[in-house]
């Protein structure tokens, strides 16, 4: 699993060794002057430009960029500083110019693009953790430009800490995409969630011995926890005691969305999956998927909304699942049916792709998608819910949780029906979990099962038969059940 921090816990961290003069902006300095030492002999020897410049900021994180610069001078790889900042680190600069680093003055620099064009490879050290609200003049339009010119030049880009822009804000997305990034003490939100994740490359944590206490911020699931955490069946139980899942999903025009999200349901292994919704939906799943049960009684989770436009009779049959007081999962059709009054009730787990969030906020998709962190933060607090949001990463939000992610899978997972497919897998590992904890068991936060769901759905992807090509809802569902199968294995 990996964690991230924000900058304000790392500081908290970092404090006590900085107190004790442990040196670890020399350490940090050190981990990138080796790194790029190493991609200068991999440059090299592909016969591309591996000269070096450094980007160096104001802050601390110039500093690390000062002293990886004096490293690489000791290394004898001549590399060049473009100081950004008229009060740059002050020991660190010593210590490059001590070293016979050539240092440039950005005001000295005409034309900043064509400048570092000359370099192949950019440490970025302009601002790390220590940013503080919107970038201003003169970072901004330094990084607009250089964002830029990588692009143009291939500069093969590493990141001091992180991609300087980007720290605690995942919605933020001014800043130099990198190849690779090494950061320190711990990840912080945007280098863990997208969109900001996706500008970072490679990313390695330095730990550099700070130890971070408390909650992380977010926290990324595989495989790993996939394996560790999903409720197995255990010998004295019975089918009740497994979870047991209800499902009223699919409609005349859109009957496929209920068989796939059944049959899903099936493949996570609940004691029992009721069908409860359309009489003719229930017609088509009986024979295909006689084990379904489609009398009504108890249920530990239930799914609402898959392959339905919503209107009254789903509004009224979410309302009758929330008052039963149980986890429901809202998704598709039933999303539209969500009020922000009924807060006296079970818990409530949305399931919205990027679109159906902003149509639930009234907002733009264009703005969702640049920010999906901050408006599946917007939804959960106004609906008093879980949000489960969908897009190439699963981002899944609630009150007073981390922040729970899932990496892709594939983008092959677009496709129609894969969101009905991850619909049943929640609602029955929800029920899953629910019957654990009627047994007493400590079971973890809503975020984290439904993490562990959607883990599931992009571990099925690698059992459909045409992966890693393009993939059928229907061979996903059935992938679910092999997915889980594989974690049984020893
Ligand atoms: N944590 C650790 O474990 C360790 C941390 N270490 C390193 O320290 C770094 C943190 O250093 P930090 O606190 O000095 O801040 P930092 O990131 O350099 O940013 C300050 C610079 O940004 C600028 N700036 C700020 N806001 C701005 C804005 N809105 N718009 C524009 N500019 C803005 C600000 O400018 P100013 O406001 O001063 O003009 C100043 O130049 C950390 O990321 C890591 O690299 C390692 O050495 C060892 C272990
Ligand atoms: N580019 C992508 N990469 C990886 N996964 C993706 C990508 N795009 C969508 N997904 C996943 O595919 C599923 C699509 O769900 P949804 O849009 O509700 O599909 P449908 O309604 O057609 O069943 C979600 O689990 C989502 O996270
Ligand atoms: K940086």
């Amino acid at each position: 699993m990996r964690t991230a921090y924000t900058s304000e816990a790392i500081r908290t961290a970092e404090a006590p060794l900085l107190a004790d003069g442990v040196p670890l902006m020399r350490r940090a300095a050190r981990a990138i002057a080796e790194r790029a030492a190493a991609v200068v002999s991999e440059r090299r020897a592909a016969g591309v430009n591996a000269e070096v410049l450094v980007l160096v900021g104001g802050g601390n994180n110039g500093g690390d960029g000062l002293w990886a610069a004096y490293e690489l001078a000791d290394f004898g790889l001549a590399p060049r500083v473009l100081l950004a900042h008229e009060h740059p680190h002050a020991e660190g600069l010593a210590a490059a110019r001590g070293a016979g680093v050539k240092i440039d003055q950005l005001a000295d620099v005409d034309d900043v693009a064509a400048y570092a064009g000359r370099f192949g490879i950019w440490l970025d050290a302009l601002a790390g953790i220590g940013l503080s609200g919107p970038l201003s003049e003169p970072l901004a339009g330094l990084i607009d430009a250089l964002a830029a010119e990588r692009e143009r030049a291939e500069t093969f880009v590493l990141a001091v800490d992180c991609p300087s822009g980007l720290s605690d804000d995942p919605g933020a997305s001014l800043a130099i995409r990198a190849d690779e990034t090494i950061t320190f003490a711990a990840l912080t939100p945007a280098l863990l969630l997208p969109p900001a994740c996706r500008l970072i490359g490679r990313v390695r944590v330095e730990n550099l011995g700070i130890e971070l206490v408390g909650a992380p911020a977010a926290i990324e699931l595989g495989a790993v926890e996939l394996r560790a955490s999903f409720p197995r069946a255990r010998h004295l139980d019975h089918k009740y005691t497994r979870g047991v899942v209800g499902i009223d999903a699919g409609s005349e025009t859109y009957p496929g969305a209920g068989l796939l999200a059944t049959r899903a349901a099936l493949a996570a292994g609940p004691g029992m999956v009721r069908f409860l919704g359309e009489e003719g939906v229930a017609r088509l799943i009986i024979p295909a998927m006689p084990e379904v049960v489609t009398a009504p009684g108890r249920i530990q989770a239930a799914l609402i909304g898959s392959g339905t436009e919503g209107g009254p009779r789903i509004a009224a049959a979410l309302a009758d699942f929330l008052a039963r007081d149980i986890p429901v999962v809202a998704d598709a059709g039933a999303l539209t049916c969500v009020s922000e009054a009924a807060r006296d009730r079970g818990a409530l787990i949305l399931t919205p792709h990027l679109g159906e969030l902003a149509t639930l906020l009234g907002c733009e998709r264009a703005d969702v998608e640049a920010d999906p962190v901050r408006y599946a933060r917007q939804a959960a607090e106004r609906f008093d819910a879980v949000v489960v949001a969908k897009g190439p990463e699963t981002v899944i939000v609630e009150a007073s949780e981390p922040i729970v992610t899932i990496p892709p899978a594939s983008p092959y997972l677009a496709t129609a029906g894969s969101g009905d497919v991850l619909a049943g897998v929640l609602a029955a590992t929800l029920a899953q979990f629910a019957a654990r904890a009627e047994a007493g068991e400590t079971v973890p936060a809503l975020s984290y099962q439904a993490g562990i769901a959607a883990q599931l759905h992009a571990s099925a992807v690698a059992h459909c038969p045409s992966a890693p090509g393009p993939i059928r809802a229907l061979d996903l569902a059935a992938g679910i059940a092999l997915a889980l199968g594989a974690t049984m294995e020893p």
